[in-house]
């Protein structure tokens, strides 16, 4: 492999590639640190780590890095360096990274994460326009690893710092705090952000959508991720957005999801199933330099 890691975006949520066959190791929470570093760094929202032929002990079928089955294993980091069982940009990136490196083949293909398998459907090669069927997400509060009795997290009020807000939570794998507010700006979301994603009521932190209903197919959403703070955009987010908007009645099955990075397509069918459909382009792809590689190796130049 003729390069170390490539860049990629997908609406402004930007992820670096490495390749298992081209990576020194497997990443830790301190090397992935030291390659999403915005300053010392490459700079990203986070890193994937695939194709996988395996992604641990309770794996499921075998994975086929290959192709040939049209499985792909990935494994998702944020940039604090946590796992992250999900990401809807992230997967749509991996899903063109295939593309470009000569993985995928056909428009149709899997990619498997901790969160269990994406279905991936490529509908414009030139333009990387992809979508991505997630399943169904789940309100339970057990999924979202909230604190308290398992019950369906829908118009709940939290209380942050003597002030009550209403919440609906929702879970694709990763979870969601969505927050409807008549008008979301960066500044909520950099207020309000990270007092909500780490809320003693969720223990394992939480990814917060702030949502504004434009009308019955449109909301503007606001970020902040746990593990990567502010973002221009999040696929998940996007349907956690939407799919709320949609269980709190203010939306219908189909919502594009405005957010600062671009706009995104989220639809619910009537089982419940949601998929997501948006673009992901490469950005670079690079070499580490020497010390630097001394430094994520742990070996001498
Ligand atoms: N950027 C991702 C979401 C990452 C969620 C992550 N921050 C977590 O759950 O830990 C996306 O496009 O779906």
């Amino acid at each position: 492999m003729d390069q170390d890691f490539t860049k990629y975006e997908a609406l402004g949520n930007d992820y670096l590639v490495i390749d298992p066959s081209a990576a020194w190791a497997s990443p830790t929470a301190d090397t992935v640190r030291m390659v999403t570093d915005r300053r010392r760094g490459v700079g990203a929202d986070g890193l994937l780590f695939g194709p996988l032929a395996d992604l641990g002990p309770d794996d499921g079928p075998p994975l086929t890095p290959d192709g040939g089955g049209g499985v792909f294993g990935l494994r998702i980091f944020n940039s604090d360096g946590t796992p992250c069982a999900r990401s809807g940009n992230g997967i749509r990136v991996f899903a063109r990274y295939l593309m470009d490196h000569g993985y995928a083949g056909a428009d149709d293909f899997t990619i498997r994460t901790d969160a269990g398998p994406t279905a991936v459907r490529v509908l414009d090669r030139a333009s990387g326009l992809i979508r991505l069927a997630l399943g169904p997400m789940s309100s339970s509060s057990r999924d979202v690893g909230a604190t308290g009795h398992d019950r369906p997290m829908l118009r709940e009020t939290l209380r942050v710092d003597g002030e009550n807000i209403e919440i609906t939570c929702l879970s694709d794998g990763n979870p969601h705090c969505v927050v409807v507010r008549e008008n979301v700006t960066p500044e909520l979301a950099h207020a309000l952000g990270p007092r909500i994603a780490g809320h003693p009521a969720f223990p394992g932190r939480v990814n917060v959508e702030f949502v504004q209903v434009r009308d019955h197919a449109t909301v503007r959403a606001e970020i902040w991720e746990r593990g990567a703070g502010y973002t221009l955009a999040s696929g998940s987010g996007a349907c956690a957005a939407a799919r709320a908007a949609q269980l709190l009645g203010l939306t219908g099955e189909k919502v594009t999801v405005e957010m600062p990075g671009g706009s995104l397509e989220v639809e619910t069918a009537r089982s419940g199933e949601v998929s997501v459909t948006g673009t992901a382009a490469q950005v670079a792809t690079g070499r580490w330099a020497p010390d630097f590689r001394a430094r994520l190796t742990g070996r001498r130049p």
